[in-house]
Order: structure tokens, then C-alpha cells, then sequence
């Protein structure tokens, strides 16, 4: 792809290097305190390449879709296990994310019958167990903060979608390890560098990945023991991948995508869902509009289906909108591993490249009206409806190493979505919303609700948790 805009100005004289370097500093300092807004300021400043902090923890931010569609149609260029080395330790080195090339291709294609539409499809009717039981504690007229229950319940059901229901009977320390690592993942490399040094928060971080770990691996062994499982899960499916020479994961290459699929499943997806329940009671007509589909196409008594939740058009637009406004990813990063020139601007190998979703989605010159939630963009017989090109919305990132679980992830939003809607009334209780985090984003002050009625009708009474 022809490189874009040229806005490079290289600093003669040591004093304007020297002044270029500080604002470079100060630039890191306004990116690590509000990168939502920083990342406009910067674009605005200086066009798609912008030079961030200094020595070890310079980076490039790369920003807008042209910027994207280089990244990710020139994947040779990068480098995934130099990009994310820092997280090796957290995520496991089979894990998906931090191989590249052969490796990458063939535990991909061993991973990717476990995410096939019937195992997804499968995953439906345990969101939907796990999110009656959230709303089975509340009573009308109850003021509740919901975000908390939900993070717990969704990755419950990941959890259980991953190991089978027998695995969340007693999940509490489970979800509490795993809530650890998150933190630990989802903070700036800078503050991960600086952790790794040897700080308690990192100690935390790996002594909690080394239980996850161990859980696994009782898992796996359990489930050996047992000669299989008649529950359809992602465990079962990944011990019986085989590739084109017929060979399967290795121990360790099967308990680290295990890790993996927890780690990057459970928060992004409970992101998801907290934005879209928060977009659609901050705009009433759409919560209205969205009851009225869910009554059409799922029937009170009903047991919610996937069947039901494909037919919903507004819930599908709802969520893709959400995942426009609020992507669960904010920032994505690389490692360059050949040189290469773009925006006018030279890298070398070792440099690191920062892209974002969050700042695509919302520029006005790919979207009308970017910072409206507004569903209606998405209906394709709507006016003035124009179909995203691919490096204009990428919530699930794109190329080889597009999120394996989007499929799965995108119905259980809309599947815990529609349960909501079909079993409660709501109110917001504070509107406004400030985003938190750069990996799983999510509402700052959570997300409260009134409950102004709840529907038993609906309820899940098959349901095995
Ligand atoms: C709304 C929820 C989700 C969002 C927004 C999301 C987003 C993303 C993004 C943007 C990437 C690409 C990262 C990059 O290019 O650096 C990614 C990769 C990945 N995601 Fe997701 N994800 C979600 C849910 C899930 C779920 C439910 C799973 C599995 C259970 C999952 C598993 C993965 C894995 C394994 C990768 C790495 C793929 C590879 O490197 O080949 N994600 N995700």
C-alpha cells in the first residue's frame, strides 16, 4: 500500500532534538493518563504517525484506517512473539497471540474447530443459566450495580463452555486468580516492565497464573479419567484436534491455549455486554425497541435459543454499534521485525507499533456523527447506510491473528442481552460512562440500574449450572 500523508520533521540542532524528545516524554505522560482522548490530539497534530516516550519505551502510535490496513495486510513486517514477549510469562508460550508464522498457523487450525458454529451455538444455553442467576437476586424497586455480577457470570460461562459444568461448581478462587492475571495483562508494557522487575503486583500475577494453571491441568486429567464427557466443550474438542499430519497439541501447547481462551475470552466478552446494556437503557427507545423484538422473536415460556437470538436485527446492529463505540480492545500492538517506511516515517527492526480500533471508530471522517450510538447505522435498507470497509471496524482485530473466539463472544452478548431483556425492566440510575482500562474497557463507575419489574415467565428452569 502507498504510504500516506507526510508530516515528518527530522530535528536538526541537539536544542530542537532535544525539544522534540521532551514533548515526546510529555506526549507518554498525556497517553498514560487519558489515552481515549490523547490519541485525537495526536492524530489531529500529526497525521497517522505520532512518536510516543523515549528510549526503551518509545512507540509509534499508528492511527486511522489507513494505518490499520497496513499493519494488518503487511503481517511479514511484524512480529507477534517480540511484541508480546512481556506477557509469555502470563499468557504461556504456545499460547495463540505470541507465535507467529508456521507455529501460529498450525496451533490455529488445531484450535479452530473448538469456536465451529455448534460449539458455539452450545455456548447459548449456559449464558443464558448463568445470567438468570444474576437476575434472579433482584426484586423491583432494587437500585443494583450490575457490572461486577455480570463479569462473574460470563466468565462463568466461558468457564464452563471451556471445561464443562462440573467446573464452576466451586469457582470463586477460580474467577479470583483469573481476575489477577487480567489486571496484570491489561496495563501498558511500561508498567509491566517496571512490574517484572520483581514488584509484588507481578509476583501476584504469575503466583495466580501458576493456580490457573494447575486447575487446568486437573481438569484436563479429570476429564481423561472420565473417558470424555458427553458435555460438547472446548476441553474435549482440542484434546481430539489433529492437524493435516494427524499430530495433536502437546501438553503444554493444550494447557496453554486453555489459560489463553480464559484470559482473552472472559473480560472482553463481559466489556461487551456491560456497553451494550449501558447504551441501550441510555437510550430508551432503543431498550424499548429491543423488548418488543425479543417478545416477537422469542416467545414468553420459550426457552431462549440461538435459533431466536440470530433472528433479532436490532439486537445484531446493537451490539456491532456498541462494539464500534466501545471496543473491548482499545489499542493493539506490534513488533517490526523487517524495515519499512509508512506516513513518511522509517522503521527500523525492534520498533514497536501501537494501532487502535477505540480511535478508528470513532473518527469523523470514516463515521456520520461518529459519537452517537445509533443502531440504525448498521441496517443496510437504512439511508445513507455505507458498509464499514474492514480496516474502518475491527473490534476483533483482523488478519491472521483475528480473534479466534468472535463468533462465540458476539452470541453471548446478544444471548445474555436478550435474557436481560426478556426477564427485567430497567432504568439507568446515572447516565454517563467513562471509559477504564485498554484490554477488556469497560464503564469506570460500573453500571447501575433501577429494576422496575421482572418477568418469571422467562426464566431458565432446565437450566444446569
Ligand atoms: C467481545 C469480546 C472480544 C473481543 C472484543 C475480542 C477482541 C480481540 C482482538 C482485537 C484480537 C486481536 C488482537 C491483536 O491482533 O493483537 C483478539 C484475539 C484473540 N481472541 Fe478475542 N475478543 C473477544 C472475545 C474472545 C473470546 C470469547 C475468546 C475465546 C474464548 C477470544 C480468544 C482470542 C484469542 C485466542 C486471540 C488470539 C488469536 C491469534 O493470535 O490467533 N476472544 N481478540
Amino acid at each position: 500500500m502507498a504510504p500516506t500523508t507526510t508530516r515528518l520533521r527530522v530535528p536538526t540542532d541537539p536544542i530542537t532534538r532535544l525539544r522534540s524528545r521532551l514533548g515526546q516524554i510529555g506526549d507518554l505522560k498525556d497517553f498514560s493518563t487519558d489515552p481515549y482522548s490523547a490519541m485525537d490530539r495526536l492524530h489531529d497534530r500529526n497525521g497517522p504517525v505520532s512518536w510516543v516516550g523515549t528510549g526503551p519505551i518509545r512507540f509509534a502510535l499508528l492511527l486511522g484506517p489507513e494505518a490499520n490496513e497496513f499493519v494488518l495486510g503487511n503481517t511479514d513486517l511484524f512480529s507477534w512473539s517480540r511484541a508480546f514477549e512481556g506477557l509469555v510469562p502470563l499468557a504461556g508460550p504456545g499460547a495463540l497471540l505470541v507465535n507467529d508464522g508456521e507455529r501460529h498457523r498450525r496451533l490455529r487450525s488445531l484450535v479452530q474447530p473448538a469456536f465451529t458454529a455448534r460449539a458455539v451455538h452450545a455456548h447459548v444455553a449456559t449464558v443464558r443459566a448463568h445470567v438468570d442467576r444474576v437476575v434472579d437476586t433482584w426484586e423491583r424497586a432494587d437500585v443494583v450495580e450490575v457490572s461486577g455480577a455480570f463479569r462473574t457470570a460470563l466468565r462463568r460461562a466461558t468457564i464452563q463452555s471451556l471445561f464443562g459444568s462440573r467446573a464452576v461448581a466451586d469457582d470463586a478462587p477460580l474467577q479470583a486468580r483469573l481476575q489477577t492475571v487480567h489486571e496484570a495483562i491489561d496495563t501498558s508494557s511500561l508498567v509491566r516492565r517496571v512490574q517484572s522487575l520483581g514488584l509484588p503486583s507481578w509476583k501476584r500475577a504469575l503466583a495466580a497464573r501458576a493456580h490457573v494453571q494447575s486447575w487446568v491441568a486437573g481438569e484436563i486429567a479429570r476429564y481423561r479419567e472420565a473417558g470424555g464427557d458427553p458435555e460438547h466443550h472446548v476441553l474435549g474438542t482440542l484434546l481430539r484436534s489433529r492437524d493435516a499430519d494427524g499430530a495433536g497439541l502437546t501438553e503444554d501447547e493444550l494447557s496453554d491455549q486453555l489459560i489463553s481462551l480464559l484470559e482473552a475470552g472472559a473480560e472482553t466478552t463481559s466489556s461487551a455486554f456491560v456497553w451494550t446494556l449501558y447504551e441501550a437503557l441510555a437510550d430508551r427507545r432503543v431498550w424499548e425497541a429491543l423488548a418488543e423484538e425479543v417478545r416477537e422473536h422469542a416467545p414468553a415460556g420459550e426457552e431462549l435459543g440461538a435459533e431466536h437470538v440470530e433472528r433479532m436485527d436490532l439486537l445484531d446492529r446493537a451490539v456491532r454499534e456498541t462494539l464500534r463505540l466501545r471496543p473491548a480492545t482499545v489499542v493493539a500492538s506490534r513488533m517490526t521485525a523487517t524495515p519499512f517506511r509508512f506516513g513518511g516515517h522509517d522503521f527500523g527492526p525492534g520498533s514497536k507499533i501501537v494501532f487502535s480500533p477505540y480511535h478508528t471508530h470513532r473518527l469523523a471522517s470514516v463515521w456520520a456523527d461518529p459519537l452517537r450510538f445509533d443502531p440504525g447505522r448498521w441496517d443496510p435498507s437504512g439511508d445513507g447506510y455505507r458498509k464499514p470497509r474492514p480496516h474502518e471496524y475491527l473490534p476483533f482485530g483482523g488478519g491472521p491473528h483475528r480473534c479466534v473466539g468472535a463468533a462465540f463472544a458476539t452470541l453471548a452478548v446478544k444471548t445474555a442481552i436478550a435474557q436481560v431483556v426478556r426477564r427485567a425492566d430497567l432504568w439507568l440510575a446515572r447516565k454517563g460512562a467513562h471509559p477504564s482500562g485498554l484490554i477488556g474497557m469497560r464503564p469506570k463507575e460500573g453500571l447501575t440500574v433501577l429494576v422496575t419489574g421482572t418477568h418469571e415467565a422467562n426464566k431458565d428452569e432446565e437450566a444446569t449450572v
